[in-house]
């Protein structure tokens, strides 16, 4: 202990015994809302107001990944303990988790709150109750939080502060007397909602025994697997031993502390207070991913909607694509990864996401993070494949597809999308909806927006929609959508063979429909990018083994070293040189030798 206290300066020493405070004067709580009501603006104020972090000084400060300050987006849960003394009287100590708004990170929001008595429900004074206001407030309700509702962004113009009373009232029998109003970016009323969450939210429970609720982990480079967890009971210091009810496994505990904002040192973490714990590297278990741990402590299993293959562009980096996406997946719950190897693409991960923002913004973790160039494989969708003996199998994976003569038939996941568009870009939103199989469910008038509710395909969405209505609408419209169950559909199973032989990669579920189209542009780029060979390169694109499109290379008929006649022996050597230095940039595919990034070529988009 003593080598710990000279290793810190006097001021973590004295910071060691501030947060050090009784549990009925600590209070949990999290900001919910749908995406952009303001919920890390409204954090920065608290962080402000409590003297946390110094005044003007940051924006978006819990917003610390590169990809967030990027996107301007959340898309990790993140907590910050503050020391506030309410109406400038008491002491008490709040620990505060800043959540995502977007659909795809929901899982990150139900995580949080089940660390918390309590939720401050933000709506936006100008937009009202929203997808994501709705769903998290049935979340909230569901693990009987004190729900506080907060209007935000009182301050502007178009706010309508009234009318969002009257959808509170009515929508969730809120007392409008009880209804907070604020501007986070101005600090109006920030300060008195402050002074409140002590009387409406109830303190933690002491549950006495250790037991410690696992809210966040992750990996840092100086000190290994840092755990985030709230402590439910019992007290935890540096040097103790714990034992992971999940896995069985002993581990001892390196270090304590508590986010405020940063990490500060502690002597021991108390009952009631969100705090870090860390583990050296060499003591943890990548293969484990949190997904696995939170499963097996009871956590609703995750279900990914969209799957994708991920591979290193260059396969002798497989090895640090490895340790890289486990130490990343400690931080995301809600991935699910799988060991995939592919004779096209060499070893790799198949790992399933929430949505494609979720998908892609973990590959730009990889790349931002972990300084990784990866290959991305088209993303898809898992089809429920319904069988003649009246069973049902998931297939997440096209090669993983049941044999045709025991379907009965497919279902596809459905998703309800929302557009919101200006009233100008209607009609093209309407094409664009059209050629995807949209449906259209509902329609209202916002202000001067339109707002669509359509049906899609799942798949429909995931390939480009957010693009294409972003492009059509000059950046102004928008698009959420949310999963909404299985449909019957026509699905079949399109496989590329390269000289007869099937290639792993390049199989895919598709609409049957799409089919056609989708085998003709694999196969032409094939054909562009795969070198001519000895002999002719057949291609083709097959369905039930009925060839649908198909290409040719014509063969070079020329041996390489055919021309050294003779008994020339240095230059035929420095030719089968340049060779053997060629093929390490080749890979076989069956009887055919391709490019390394012919693969990364037929992915890419258009
Ligand atoms: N005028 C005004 N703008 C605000 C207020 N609060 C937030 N904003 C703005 O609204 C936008 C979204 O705010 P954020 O705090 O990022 O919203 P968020 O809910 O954290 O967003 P996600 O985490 O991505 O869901 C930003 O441009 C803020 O500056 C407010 O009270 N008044």
């Amino acid at each position: 202990m003593l080598k710990y206290i000279f290793k810190n300066s006097i001021t973590s020493f004295h910071l060691l015994s501030r947060y050090q405070i009784s549990i009925d004067k600590i209070r949990n709580f999290c900001i919910i809302a749908h995406i952009d009501h303001g919920k890390s603006t409204l954090a920065d104020r608290f962080l402000e107001i409590t003297g946390t972090i110094s005044k003007g000084k940051h924006e978006q400060y819990l917003d610390k990944l590169e990809v967030e300050k990027e996107r301007g987006i959340t898309v990790k849960a993140q907590s910050a303990a503050m020391l506030y003394k309410v109406d400038g009287i008491e002491q008490y100590l709040y620990n505060l988790i800043d959540t995502p708004g977007h659909v795809d990170f929901t899982y990150e929001v139900s995580r949080s709150m089940r660390a918390c008595e309590g939720a401050i429900l933000l709506i936006d004074a100008t937009q009202g109750i929203q997808a994501q206001t709705l769903s998290n407030y049935i979340l909230a309700k569901k693990q009987n939080l004190k729900i506080i509702p907060v209007i935000n962004k009182i301050d502007m113009t178009s706010a309508n502060t009234e009318t969002v009373i009257q959808q509170l009232v009515e929508k969730f029998d809120m007392n409008p007397n009880e209804i907070f109003k604020v501007s986070a970016k101005k600090g109006t009323g920030v300060t008195e909602l402050l002074n409140n969450i002590v009387t409406l939210i109830p303190p933690p429970q002491d549950h006495k025994e250790l037991k410690c609720f696992l809210i966040d982990s992750w990996y840092a480079r100086d000190k290994g697997v840092v755990l985030l967890m709230l402590m439910k009971g019992g007290i935890l210091k540096k040097g103790d031993q714990i034992l992971s009810c999940a896995f069985k496994k002993k581990y001892d505990v390196f270090e304590v502390g508590i986010q405020s904002p940063e990490n500060v040192p502690q002597e021991k973490l108390e009952p009631g207070q969100v705090g870090q714990q860390m583990r050296p590297e060499q003591e943890i278990h990548l293969e484990i991913p949190l997904s696995k741990t939170l499963a097996e402590a009871g956590f609703e299993q995750v279900k990914p909607l969209v799957y994708c293959g991920i591979y290193p562009e260059d396969p002798d980096d497989y090895a640090e694509l490895n340790k890289s996406i486990f130490k990343l997946a400690l931080t995301d719950p809600a991935v699910i990864i799988q060991k995939e190897s592919s004779a096209a693409l060499g070893n790799g991960y198949r790992c399933g996401f929430l949505g494609v923002l979720h998908m892609d913004v973990f590959r730009e973790r990889l790349e931002n993070e972990y300084n990784l160039s990866v290959i991305l494989t088209s993303p898809s969708v898992p089809y429920k494949a319904i069988l003649r003996n009246g069973k049902e199998v998931l297939v997440e994976n096209a090669i993983m597809a049941p044999d045709a003569a025991v379907i009965k038939h497919y279902e596809q996941p459905m998703a309800m999308a929302t557009i919101m568009c200006p009233e100008e870009y209607s009609a093209t939103i309407f094409q664009l909806c059209d050629a995807r199989n949209g449906r259209i469910v509902d329609q209202e008038k916002y202000d001067k927006q339109d707002r669509y509710i359509f049906k899609f395909p799942l798949n429909e969405i995931i390939q480009d929609l957010f693009d294409k209505i972003k492009s059509a609408t000059k950046g102004y419209g928008s698009l959420e959508y949310e999963f909404c169950g299985f449909e019957k559909a026509n699905i079949v199973k399109l496989v590329i063979h390269l000289m007869d032989d099937p290639v792993d990669a390049l199989s895919f579920m598709v609409p049957e429909e799409r089919a056609h189209q989708l085998g003709k542009k694999i196969c032409q780029r094939l054909k562009d990018n795969i070198p001519q060979h000895l002999f002719v390169v057949s291609i083709q694109a097959k369905v039930g083994g009925k060839v649908i499109a198909a290409e040719k290379i014509g063969s070079t008929g020329k041996n390489v070293t055919a021309k050294c006649y003779g008994g020339d022996y240095t230059r035929k050597k420095k030719l089968l040189d340049r060779q053997k230095e060629g093929k390490k940039r080749m890979r076989e595919v069956g009887r055919v030798t391709v490019r390394k990034d012919t693969f990364i070529s037929v992915f890419k988009d258009d």
